[in-house]
């Protein structure tokens, strides 16, 4: 569990980003970070894993203070995954979902057929092993960036729209596969997306977040979308609610068919 107390983000030039947040982020579930541009969301993801310090307030991973744990062993459990991959584009494929193990000095030889496997698991094909970044396309891209960060098995991710930079139909793809993928594995993912629809589709629980660091609702899809809190989380939804409601509830009635 992943908790928020009472934390503050305030820039240094005064721009408050995240505003008195309590969160409580539930082990091996989903947990979606969605609001529109500015309202601090990858501010929130980043004090996670300490890449943004808080003014106030605390986190805790599994009742630790972050602060208490150095970050580069905080990030060895954490994975983190961004929008446009942010892969190292001099490596090939596989050496790139094989860094942190490198780093963490397995041998490459191992290191590399670890890889393979996790290559396997996000979808991509094993001919694209020894291709450059720049050979691949967006959407393979992104698989390679969940690939290496689930390289070293870490219990919790963050991943801060990984899937934005693709069109509809490849990030549709990206969605199912990552679904699949975390019903195997339940790791305790943070997601970040301005896409309600995105949030909707993936999250166990959603929080949105307003510009000004404010938390507005902390819930389930199906409570959202029954009971908006507010016009803001209305609007914010869109007029199109009733048709995402009734999308949603098909496509639990899918799943649940299909479960049986
Ligand atoms: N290093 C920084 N210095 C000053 N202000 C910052 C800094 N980083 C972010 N901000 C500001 O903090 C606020 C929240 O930013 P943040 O990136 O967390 O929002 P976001 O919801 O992730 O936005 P987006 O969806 O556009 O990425 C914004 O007003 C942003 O301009």
């Amino acid at each position: 569990m992943i908790t928020f107390d009472g934390v503050t983000k305030r820039y240094p030039d005064g721009t408050v980003a995240v505003d008195g947040l309590d969160l409580q982020i539930p082990a091996g579930r989903i947990t979606v970070l969605v609001g529109p541009s500015g309202c601090g969301k990858t501010t929130t993801l980043r004090m996670i894993n300490r890449m943004v310090e808080p003014s106030a307030g605390t986190v805790r991973i599994d009742g630790r203070d972050v602060r208490e744990i150095d970050p580069p062993t905080l990030r060895r459990g954490i994975g983190y995954v961004i929008q446009q991959a942010g892969l190292f584009p001099h490596r090939t494929v596989v050496d790139n979902i094989a860094t942190v193990p490198f780093l963490l000095g397995r041998p490459k030889k191992e290191a590399r057929r670890q890889a393979r496997e996790l290559m396997e698991r996000v979808g991509l094909d094993e001919a694209m092993a020894d291709r450059y970044p720049a050979q691949l396309s967006g959407g393979q891209q992104q698989r390679v960036g969940v690939a290496r960060a689930l390289a070293a098995d870490p219990p919790i991710l963050l991943m801060d729209e990984p899937f934005s930079a693709v069109d509809p139909i490849v990030r549709r793809g990206l969605q199912d596969e990552f679904l699949r993928l975390q019903a195997e594995l339940e790791k305790t993912i943070v997601f970040v997306t301005h896409d309600i629809d995105e949030a909707v589709r993936l999250g166990h629980r959603i929080a949105v977040f307003r510009v000004g660091g404010a938390l507005v609702q902390y819930a389930t899809p199906e409570e959202l979308l029954a009971e908006p809190a507010g016009d803001f989380v209305r609007d914010f939804l869109g007029g199109e609610r009733g048709i995402r409601r009734l999308r949603f509830f098909h496509e639990l009635d899918a799943e649940e068919a299909a479960d049986r």
